[in-house]
C-alpha cells in the first residue's frame, strides 16, 4: 500500500543547482525529475529523474541559503518580486550506492520559493525517518587501538563518528586498553539497556571478543547455562556493528560485501539488521568458543598455529604456513558423528547464494524456532536425536565446518559457495586422506569454477550438529594440544608414517582464527543467535548502478 503512487505526502516545484525540479515525497520515496522543456522522455538519462528510499536517507536540515556568484540569475527575480530574501534550502544526506557494495553519503539541497513550504519538506520528512523505528539512538562502541595498522581510533574519529553526529545517533566510546577489555566489560559492567547497539571497531578478534561477551551476558541474564551443549541459546537483543579496522575483516565482508568503515557507518545508522548463526563448541560440558565462520581441523589447524608462531612475519605467515602445510601433508585419525539438517531448503551443492533476503535464511529460520522447543531439553534432544547420528571414520587431511560461505578475496567463492548466513545450519566438509596431487586439486577449486566438492576423497553434509573425536583419544578430557605441539618441535620432518611414532596425533581446531585447546569437540548450530546492523550482500545490477530509475 505505502509504495502506491498515489500515496504522495509532498509534491512542490523545487529547485537544485539553478534547476526547476519536481519534488514528491511518499512514505517510502523521495524523487526529484527535471522539468523538461520538451517532452521528450529519456528514461536511461541519469539527471532527469532520482529518486531515494526514505529507509536510506541518512537526515535532513534546514539550509539559510546564502547569496553566492553561482546562485545569481533566477534566485535575484525571487528576491526583486519579495521585495527581501526569504529563499530558504533544505539539504538531504542519502546513502548512493558505489561499486563493490560500497556505499557513501551523498546530498542534495533543494531550494524552497519560501520559508514555510520549506520548513513543511523538512518536517515531514523528519516524521517519516522517526516512524522507521529499526534506527539506533545509543550506541555503546568499542575501539581496538592496537588491530590492524593501528588505525582504529583515527578512523572511527575521522570518518564514523561525524557520520554518526549527523543522524543524530549519540554514543558512549570504549577504548579498549588490553585484549578480553570489550568482551569483560559486556559479560558484567556494561549497561545494556542503555544502548540500542554495540560497535565495534578492530578485525575479527574484535568482532569474537563482542559476540563472546555478549553472548554470555545474555545468556546469564536468562539463566541459560552456557556450558551445557544441550540447552537452547537465548537470542541476543542488540544488534552489533562492525567498523573494519583490523588486518583480517572477513566477517564484515560476509555481511555487508565491503570492508569499508563509511559503509558500515551506513548500514549502521539505516537500522539494518542481519540475523546470523553461530555454533558453540563444547568440550566436556564446558564452552570453548563460540565459531560464526570457520571451524577447521587438520590442514586449516595447522595453517593457523604454525602461522601463530610466525607473527614476526606479518600478513605473508599465511602464505608461508599454508604452502608448508601443504607439503608436510599431515593426515589425522578420527571419527566425526554428525546430525544433518532435515526439513530445510537448500543443499551446499547447489546454485544459490546467500544475499539480502535470503528466502533459505527465512525458510530455515522458521523452522529452526518451530523445532526448537524440542531440542529445549537434554531428554527430548537424545530420544529423538539420537538414531539419526552418522558418523565417518578414518584418515583426513582436513575436517572443516563453515557456517558462512567464508568467500574472501583470496578464496571468492568461498570454502562453501552455498553456506548460508542465518539458516541454522553449517557445512560440514570432510577431506579424506589423497595424494598431495589431489589435495592441490581440491584446494585450486576453491578458486575457479569447478566444484571443490566434486571429487571421491571429499564429503559434503548440511548439519545442525557434530562431534568429533580423534583416534587414541579414548578419554578425550585429558587431551591436551600443547602437548601434541611440543611433539610437533621434535618430529617435523616425518608426517605420514606412524610407524616412526613422530607423526603429531593431533591436529588443532581453527576456530575463526583461534586456535582450540582441545581436539575433542561437540559443535551445535544456534539459528540466527545474533543480528548485526548488515543486510547481508546485495544483488547489483547494472541498470541500478548506472541510472538510479525512478520508481514512481
Ligand atoms: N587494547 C588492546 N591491547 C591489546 N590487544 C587488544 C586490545 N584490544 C583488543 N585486543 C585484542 O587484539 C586482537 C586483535 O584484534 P583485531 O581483530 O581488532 O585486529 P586484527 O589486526 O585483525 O587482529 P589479528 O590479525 O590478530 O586477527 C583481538 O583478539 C583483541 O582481543
Amino acid at each position: 500500500m505505502e509504495k502506491r503512487p498515489g500515496r504522495l505526502l509532498l509534491l512542490s516545484d523545487l529547485s537544485v543547482r539553478n534547476t526547476a525540479y519536481e519534488v514528491s515525497l511518499s512514505r517510502s520515496l523521495l524523487t526529484w525529475k527535471k522539468r523538461l522543456p520538451s517532452p521528450v522522455y529519456h528514461p536511461f538519462k541519469p539527471s532527469m529523474c532520482r529518486s531515494v528510499t526514505v529507509s536510506e536517507i541518512i537526515c535532513v536540515r534546514e539550509e539559510e541559503e546564502e547569496n553566492s556568484s553561482r546562485d545569481e540569475g533566477s534566485w535575484r527575480k525571487i528576491r526583486e518580486g519579495h521585495g527581501r530574501d526569504c529563499r530558504q534550502a533544505f539539504t538531504v544526506s542519502y546513502v548512493e550506492r558505489g561499486r563493490n557494495h560500497r556505499w557513501r553519503c551523498a546530498e542534495v539541497t533543494f531550494v524552497c520559493p519560501d520559508a514555510v513550504l520549506c520548513q513543511r519538506w523538512v518536517q515531514c520528512i523528519r516524521e517519516q525517518l522517526a516512524a522507521l523505528g529499526c534506527r539506533p539512538k545509543h550506541l555503546l562502541v568499542y575501539i581496538n587501538p592496537v588491530g590492524g595498522k593501528k588505525r582504529g581510533k583515527r578512523i572511527y574519529e575521522q570518518k564514523v563518528a561525524p557520520l554518526f553526529a549527523r543522524a543524530g545517533i549519540t554514543t558512549h566510546v570504549i577504548v579498549t586498553e588490553y585484549a578480553n577489555h570489550a568482551r569483560d566489560h559486556l559479560r558484567t559492567d556494561a549497561e545494556l539497556k542503555q544502548f540500542d547497539g554495540v560497535v565495534c571497531v578492530g578485525g575479527d578478534g574484535m568482532f569474537s571478543e563482542i559476540i563472546h561477551g555478549l553472548i554470555w551476558r545474555t545468556q546469564m541474564d536468562s539463566a541459560v547455562n552456557p556450558n551445557s551443549p544441550e540447552e537452547a541459546l537465548q537470542a541476543c537483543p542488540l544488534r552489533i556493528g562492525i567498523i573494519p579496522a583490523g588486518s583480517t575483516d572477513c566477517i564484515c565482508f560476509a555481511t555487508v560485501g565491503a570492508n569499508d568503515p563509511v559503509t558500515s557507518a551506513l548500514h549502521i545508522i539505516v537500522g539494518d539488521s542481519q540475523p546470523m548463526d553461530v555454533c558453540s563448541v563444547h568440550h566436556n560440558n564446558t564452552l570453548l568458543r563460540y565459531s560464526v565462520s570457520l571451524l577447521g581441523y587438520g590442514f586449516f589447524g595447522d595453517v593457523l598455529s604454525d602461522s601463530e608462531r610466525k607473527r614476526w612475519m606479518g600478513p605473508a605467515r599465511y602464505d608461508f604456513s599454508g604452502l608448508k602445510m601443504f607439503l608436510t601433508h599431515h593426515y589425522y585419525e578420527g571419527a566425526v558423528a554428525y546430525l544433518p539438517a532435515k526439513g530445510i531448503m537448500g543443499t551446499p551443492r547447489d546454485k544459490t547464494r546467500c544475499r539480502t533476503g535470503c528466502v533459505v535464511c527465512e525458510h530455515n529460520g522458521k523452522v529452526f524456532t518451530e523445532k526448537g522447543e524440542k531440542y529445549k531439553s537434554a531428554e527430548s534432544f537424545d530420544a529423538e536425536g539420537e538414531e539419526e547420528w552418522q558418523s565417518v571414520r578414518g584418515k583426513f587431511l582436513a575436517i572443516n565446518a563453515a557456517s558462512m560461505s567464508c568467500a574472501c578475496p583470496r578464496t571468492p567463492k568461498g570454502l562453501s559457495p552455498a553456506a548460508h548466513l542465518a539458516d541454522g545450519t553449517t557445512d560440514l566438509i570432510v577431506v579424506r586422506k589423497c595424494s598431495r596431487f589431489n589435495f592441490l586439486r581440491h584446494l585450486i577449486r576453491h578458486t575457479s569454477k569447478d566444484d571443490q566438492f566434486d571429487l571421491g576423497f571429499v564429503e559434503v553434509h548440511r548439519v545442525n550438529r557434530f562431534r568429533f573425536l580423534p583416534r587414541q583419544c579414548q578419554s578425550d578430557s585429558d587431551l591436551n594440544l600443547r602437548d601434541a605441539h611440543k611433539r610437533q618441535i621434535f618430529g617435523p620432518l616425518c608426517r605420514d608414517h606412524p610407524a616412526c611414532s613422530c607423526g603429531p596425533h593431533y591436529s588443532s581446531w581453527n576456530c575463526d582464527g583461534e586456535v582450540l585447546k582441545h581436539a575433542a569437540i561437540d559443535v551445535r548450530v544456534h539459528c540466527q543467535l545474533i543480528k548485526l546492523f548488515a543486510r547481508g550482500i546485495e544483488e547489483t545490477t547494472v541498470f541500478e548502478e548506472v541510472t538510479n530509475p525512478c520508481a514512481i
